[in-house]
């Protein structure tokens, strides 16, 4: 192997793969390669045609072997903060969860717990082939910026911002409209556009039984202004619904509400939109909103979401883990196959019948790739394999028990693809992933270390969990 010219100029040649391109005409090259050059993808086509045209100029040529290419994954709802808190706060309704663990768990982290806990999630994104993702708020987003550097990954992070309504804790960062927002600013100026492009930062709003109108209005604004996105959570629970519509004065609920605040925008990700009515999705579809569907999640708390009504009137829809307490795998694999089967499953029970097309494997591949670069504002530059776009793919390697044999590629990639078949990933046009070593970090030292902290934490928020068996020693 020769050695890397520098990065704006070093040439990296894989062959020999099978390219899902998920570009717009859906192309696949049953043999083909990808040409990086520096951080972006030079060309693609035939290996014959690529070898030819491209060998002189490669400084490394990889050979796949038959291996599956994809656009990195997208994982669009993604609480970092919270992987610490995995098992804290399970069999246990959403507002119990929030009041009575999150919150107080959240609010009791220093940025190094944040750091240490983003370290510890991106481990698990990386390793179900996540190069990209959107943060749905914590309290310290330097914290997660500096992991995100390190590990390699894309992000869009944002604080987690509340400035009213039940359950907010006494010691959370920011509580009034002006805090909320000047604090944002300050985290943009820090953070946007920085490790190499790869971060950008977006305005976050937690949720609506949380949020005066004005500090809607106040992020409405600002994110507009600085042309970033916003990510909420969305219509998750009836009693979200039933509050809006008893204090606001509205005929539904959060959707028909945000509508009249002129939140419903193009750069407003909304998580969940579980419980939203017809009218609710046109409007969602009309103003071109971008919904992140959890279904692991949404099945423990929150219900089922009317995905395929959102697919069917054109809503933008892409695929979340959430966090580690709600899901509590941060595996996008798993997630498309959930996704798969709840979206069956509800539809055949909507219709008193079968309905194994809804929702098919080729609609999961786009929800995580092309969908959610759209949900994070990044498709000029993400979400397909194409000349031209930043070089952020996925190594799949599916000659194992679990995906074997391969007689529809694309069916294999959803319904039988494991975590443990993601084998290289690419962010960048940087390894962040090879042959299943994660290269930035120490792993186990990141594992040690953040177990240590989750502990020390849970006893500074003073939480203890009950005993679900009889503990005999
Ligand atoms: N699932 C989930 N729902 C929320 N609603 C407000 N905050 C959260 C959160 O952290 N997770």
């Amino acid at each position: 192997m020769e050695e890397e010219k520098g990065d704006g100029s070093r040439v990296l040649l894989l062959h020999n793969a099978v390219i899902v391109t998920m570009d717009n005409d859906l192309r696949v090259f049953q043999n083909g390669s990808v040409v990086v050059a520096g951080d972006r993808i030079e060309a693609i086509g035939r290996s014959s045609d690529i070898l030819r045209e491209f060998s002189d100029r490669a400084n490394e040529t990889l050979d796949l072997e038959g291996r599956f290419l994809l656009p990195g994954f997208i994982n669009t709802h993604v609480h970092t903060s919270q992987q610490l808190a995995r098992g804290i706060a399970d069999d246990v309704d959403l507002m119990t969860w929030l009041h009575a663990r999150i919150w107080p768990y959240e609010s009791n982290m220093t940025e190094e717990d944040s750091y240490l806990s983003t370290l510890l999630c991106g481990i698990e994104l990386i390793r179900s082939g996540v190069t990209c993702f959107a943060e749905a708020g914590g309290q310290h987003v330097s914290g997660m910026a500096r992991a995100v550097e390190l590990l390699g990954l894309r992000a869009c992070l944002v604080q987690s911002t509340m400035d009213s309504g039940q359950g907010l804790p006494t010691n959370w960062s920011t509580v009034s409209i002006d805090h909320c927002i000047e604090s944002q600013i300050e985290l943009y100026k820090r953070h946007h556009n920085t490790a190499n492009g790869r971060i950008r930062v977006w305005f976050g709003l937690r949720q609506i039984m949380n949020a005066t109108d004005e500090l809607i209005a106040a992020t409405r604004e600002i994110a507009q202004e600085l042309k970033t996105g916003i990510h909420m959570h969305v219509a998750e629970i009836p009693f979200e619904n039933e509050l809006v519509m008893d204090t606001r004065k509205v005929d539904h609920g959060t959707v028909s509400y945000l509508d009249k605040l002129g939140l419903l925008r193009s750069n407003l990700l909304a998580a969940h939109s579980v419980w939203v009515n017809d009218d609710e999705i046109r409007s969602l579809a009309n103003a071109d909103v971008k919904v992140s569907h959890c279904p692991a999640a949404a099945m423990r708390m929150l219900g089922f979401a009317p995905i395929k009504e959102m697919l069917d009137l054109g809503v933008c829809v892409s695929l979340g883990t959430d966090g580690a307490p709600s899901n509590n795998r941060m595996s996008i694999v798993d997630e498309m196959y959930v996704a798969s089967l709840i979206n069956k499953g509800r539809e055949a029970y909507i219709k008193g019948s079968t309905s194994p097309t809804a929702l098919p494997a080729e609609v999961m591949l786009k929800m995580v790739t092309a969908n959610g670069a759209k949900a994070v504002l990044w498709d000029d530059d993400i979400g397909s394999i194409e000349a031209g776009k930043k070089a952020d793919m996925v190594i799949i390697n599916p000659f194992s028990w679990s995906m074997l044999p391969l007689h529809d590629s694309i069916s294999s990639l959803v319904y039988c693809m494991r975590t443990e078949n993601i084998e290289s990933v690419m962010c960048n046009g940087q390894w962040i992933m090879k042959d299943k070593k994660i290269l930035n970090i120490n792993e186990e030292e990141v594992i040690s270390l953040a177990v240590k902290a989750s502990s020390n934490i849970l006893k500074r928020a003073g939480i203890s969990l009950p005993q679900r068996f009889n503990l005999i020693c």
